[in-house]
This record gives structure tokens, sequence and C-alpha cells, in this order.
């Protein structure tokens, strides 16, 4: 969210002077001040006192006709930072090592990008270096941009503000540089997901990745279909104006259960990707009530919310519950989980989640959830994640292994499906397990047997 304006915050340490009427007397007792002091009259001592009488009375005058002048001719874009217009600004910032004016800077070590040298020890996390608290100035178009950050203590946080200011009769220059900053972000973005995680009450993004095209999660196809097919039905116009007409609150909500490791992640990212949406993860078990609701009220439209481990909140009873009254609600807190029933029933019915949102709900234990979650409304449609079949272990090898010189996968890829037994296995242990193999696929047939016993071994000791 980016703010224009031209108002200028009064600077702490001085008054300003609220009367014009002031100015034109003020103006005359300095220059008879001045007149006095050049004028040879004064002695030595009583000279420097003027001089000392004469700065004070300037400065509050200079302070005056500057914010004056400020207010005419600056123009100021805010920026709120865990936006997007904040990585946004700081990506143009960072690729045109605009900041090397500044004179605080924050320095991360940031990840390691695809094409870099991976045997080049400072390639693979090189430093980033982005402005910090206090101001510094570029030039955009031959305009001189400030760029401004400060840092207030509110006791529980520290709330970091940024705003970007030019001198010019017209916002043009600030708005043609957001433009370009647009440009450039959704360029580095095309392709990519950006996948959200919350950190205390705010949303930060946790990882920037390419597009994972849903043929790559090997699912049950029919699964695969009915869900697509029921996202691709919501997000129709058509179906935006019935619920529109209708004055239905325009929302999804999905159950993706089943156990560990079968890709309900995965697809969620993967439907993010091909909606092209960002996809905003909460992981239950770390957050509170408060930070839910928080969270839920800084959603952007159109996202997909990822709602982790949903069984692990607390087991208010639905009884308690009450729709009409979500403010008694409130107190119902319980264990184990720090976020309590009510909470999420509350925020999954309030206004906040009622805007153009898709809603992903994952629980490895489906029994254990209240029936109010997932009743109709709150959730539209359950899809179960099962372990892997003998199909999908067949059509998981093909995928990792298939398409390689000198190999018959259809061959290799039955026979590996014959000695994984069927649904014993997740599909994200196949995937260990074939990950090894990636350049020797007759290996992981061969081998396939001894894992397949221990992994069996494993799984019973773990009982
Ligand atoms: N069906 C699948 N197809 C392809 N890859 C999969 C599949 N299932 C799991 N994986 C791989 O296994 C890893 C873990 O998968 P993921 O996190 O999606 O599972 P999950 O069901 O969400 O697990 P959990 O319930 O523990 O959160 C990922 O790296 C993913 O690529």
């Amino acid at each position: 969210m980016m703010l224009l304006g031209s108002q200028i915050p009064l600077e702490a340490g001085y008054q300003q002077l609220p009367m014009v009427e002031l100015l034109i007397p003020g103006f005359a007792i300095i220059s008879n001040m001045i007149g006095q002091i050049f004028s040879g009259q004064l002695s030595g001592c009583t000279r420097i006192l003027c001089l000392f009488v004469l700065v004070a009375l300037s400065k509050s005058y200079l302070l005056q006709l500057r914010d004056w002048f400020l207010e005419f001719f600056q123009w100021k874009i805010h920026i709120r930072p865990y936006e997007e217009t904040y990585n946004m600004v700081q990506g143009w910032i960072l690729s045109h090592k605009s900041d090397c004016t500044a004179r605080s800077v924050l320095v991360t070590i940031g990840a390691r990008q695809d094409n870099e040298d991976i045997f080049n020890a400072c390639s693979k996390k090189p430093l980033s270096y982005l402005p910090w608290e206090g101001v510094f100035y570029f030039w955009y178009k031959k305009n001189l941009l400030i760029y401004r950050t400060t840092h207030t203590d509110l006791g529980f946080r520290i709330e970091e503000k940024v705003s970007i200011s030019c001198i010019s009769r017209s916002p043009s220059i600030l708005k043609d540089f957001m433009s370009e900053c647009h440009r450039q972000y959704l360029k580095t973005l095309r392709n990519k997901t950006i996948i959200y995680k919350n950190q205390g009450n705010n949303w930060k993004i946790d990882s920037t990745v390419d597009t994972r095209p849903l043929s790559t999660v090997i699912l049950n196809e029919c699964l695969k279909e009915t869900v697509v097919k029921d996202l691709a039905k919501f997000l129709d116009p058509e179906t935006r104006r019935w619920y529109s007409d209708r004055r239905i609150p325009y929302k999804r909500g999905y159950l993706f259960y089943g156990p560990p490791g079968t890709g309900k992640t995965s697809f969620s990212i993967s439907i993010a990707g091909e909606l092209d949406m960002n996809i905003y993860i909460f992981s239950i078990p770390n957050i509170d009530d408060r930070n839910l609701e928080d969270l839920f009220a800084s959603l952007p439209e159109r996202c997909i919310a990822l709602l982790e481990d949903i069984d692990v909140i607390g087991a208010s009873s639905p009884q308690h519950f009450n729709p009409s009254e979500p403010h008694k609600n409130r107190d119902i807190r319980c264990s184990p989980g720090r976020v309590s029933l009510s909470s999420i029933l509350n925020t999954l019915d309030g206004v906040s989640s009622q805007v153009n949102r898709i809603f992903i709900l994952t629980t490895n234990h489906l029994h254990k959830l209240d029936k109010a979650i997932i009743r109709p409304g709150r959730v539209d449609m359950k899809a179960e994640f099962e372990l892997a079949s003998k199909s999908i272990a067949k059509a998981m090898f093909t995928y990792m292994l298939g398409g390689q010189e000198n190999i018959d996968t259809e061959e290799q890829s039955e026979a590996f499906a014959e000695r994984v037994p069927d649904s014993k296995f997740s599909p994200a242990e196949i995937m260990n397990y074939l990950q090894r193999y990636c350049k020797a696929p007759a290996g992981a047939v061969e081998n396939c047997g001894k894992w397949v016993d221990n992994l069996l071994e494993e799984k019973r000791m773990n009982k």
C-alpha cells in the first residue's frame, strides 16, 4: 500500500510559528539587528550577544520557510513494510545499486542465484545491502529522490516506516519511479509463486519459488481433476457474479487430509502457481488467537490461505460457540493448541475471510477435527491424500527417472512398482529414495528390495 501526499510532519525539537503576520515584524526585527551588528555602534560583547539572539530567531523562520517550501514543492510516497510494494522498491534499489550513498545500511546474506558458480564460496551466499535507518539520496531520470527509513520502538515491536520523496510541482516522477519498480518486480515474478509465512502478526515472504506445474505432484488423477475443476468453476467470472447477485460470500474452502508426505502442501503451492496467486501459510501450531485474527485481517484479496495442521487447535466444544456473539467466543481458549476452535470458526466466518479467498485446511488426523470446522460453508470440498498405490509408485518413477538415455522407462517403472508395497509408503518417501538414483535408474530398481525391507522394518519399530 502506498500513500501519496505532500504533508510534512513537524520535526521534533522546535515549535512551528503559526502566523504569517508574525513574519513581517519578525523580518523587520532581524534586519534591524543585522544593521546594528554591522554598524559598528555596538561593543564586542553586545555584538556577540546580538549575534546569538539573531541566530536563535532566524532558525525558527528558516525552518518555517523550509516547511512552506516543502509543503508546496515536495511529494512523498509512503510504503508499508511487509507489503509487496516494499519488496518491489527494495528490489529496484538492490538491482540498481542505488544505495551507495546510504550511510546506514542493513546487510543480509542472500540466497544463491541459479546461474551462479556453485563452487565459488562467495557466490553461494552473496551479501546484500539495503538502506536502513536514515536518509539517502539517488537520481532517477535526472530527479533527486529521497529515501527515508525510520524505526519507532512501540514497546512490543519496532515499527519501520519508509518513504520516498522528491521536490517537484507534480507527483509524476514518483509515480514513474513506482511504475518502473512495479514493471521490474513483475518481470522477476514471471512463473514464480511467492510463499508468505507469518512472523508474529505480520506476513513475510518466506520464499519465491518457480511455479510448480500440477503435473509434478503425482496424485490420483481423479482427485487432482476434481479439485482443479472445482477451483476453475469457482474462479469463473460467471460464478463470481452468481455469488454476488445472491449476496453469498465469495470464498471457497477445501480440506486436504491424509498421512504426512502425501503432497497436501505441494499440491496447494502448485495450485497457487497455476492460478497465479500468492500463498499465505498459517502454521496453526505456532500462532495464537490474536495472531490468527491479525493475520487474517492483513491477507490481500485474491490469494490462497493455507492453514496447516488444523487439528492442533484447542478443543473448545462447538456448543460453546455462538456465531451471533463472536466477542463472547473469544474467551474460549483451550489446549493443546494456542489457537482456539472458536477463534478459527470466527475467523473463517468473519468479514475478513469473505473476499475472493480460497482457503485450504490441511490435517494428518481427520478424526480429530471438530465437525464445526468442516461443515459445508467452511469446507466446501474434502480431498483425501493417500499413501502411494502401485500405480502412483510407477508414475513417480517415470516422472523422476524417466526420459534418460539407454533405459526402457516403461519396463523399469513396472519393475520398481512391482517391488513397492501397495499403500504403505508416502510419495515423499518414494521421492526421497528415487532422488538418490537420479542418474542411475537401474540402481533404483536393483536396490529397491533392500530399501523396502528397511523402511518396513523402521515403520514397525516406530509403531
Ligand atoms: N504426491 C506427490 N507428488 C510429488 N511429490 C510429492 C508428493 N507428495 C509429497 N511429495 C514430495 O514430498 C515432500 C513433502 O510433501 P508435502 O509437504 O507436500 O506433504 P504433506 O502431505 O503436506 O505433508 P505434511 O502432512 O507432513 O505437511 C515434498 O518435497 C514433495 O515434493
